[in-house]
């Protein structure tokens, strides 16, 4: 059995993360944490808490990228919404034994070291899916 926790986050793909955080920071007044890398997914992000919950926001660094190919086919705007999950072993088995189309059927690296993995926007009603579990 797993829990899905609190949503974990609003991932943003933006073209320029430097450009995109001075809205967040200057206009809204809240607090950009660092940046992080992650290789895998071809993407540089950077979190902005907002109570439980956080705005991702996610540069591709390469152009065959998942964030350049949402930007390049929408534009710039809401990408994925991540669900904290306690057991994201327990999520994906569970998922997987109920027939829904899987992205990841292992957990991945995620920012922060979280472990990470994707369900399909055709299983979840048109929405890019994130189960994160954080240590
Ligand atoms: C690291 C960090 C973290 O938090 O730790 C992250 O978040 S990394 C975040 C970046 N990494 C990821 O997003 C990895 C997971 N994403 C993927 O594997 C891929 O982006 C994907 C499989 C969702 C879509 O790949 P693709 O663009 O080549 O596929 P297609 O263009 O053929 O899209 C297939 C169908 O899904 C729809 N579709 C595609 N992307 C999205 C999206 N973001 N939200 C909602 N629907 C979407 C398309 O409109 C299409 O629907 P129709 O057929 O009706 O036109
Ligand atoms: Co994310």
């Amino acid at each position: 059995m797993f829990k899905t926790l609190k949503v974990d986050h609003i991932g943003i793909a933006v073209k320029d993360l430097e450009q995109a955080k001075k809205f967040y920071t200057e206009v809204l007044g809240m607090t950009a944490m660092g940046e992080e890398v992650v290789e895998q997914q071809k993407v540089k992000v950077c979190f902005i808490p907002c109570g439980d919950s956080e705005v991702e926001l996610l540069e591709s660094t390469s152009p065959d990228g998942p964030i350049a190919k949402f930007i390049e086919k929408n534009g710039e705007g809401i990408q994925h919404m991540a669900l904290r999950v306690d057991n994201i072993e327990a999520a994906l088995a569970d998922l997987k034994a109920k027939g829904v189309r899987l992205i990841d059927e292992k957990p991945r690296y995620g920012a922060g070291g979280a472990s990470i993995a994707f369900v399909h926007p055709k299983a979840t009603g048109g929405i890019l899916l994130e189960l994160s579990e954080r240590k």
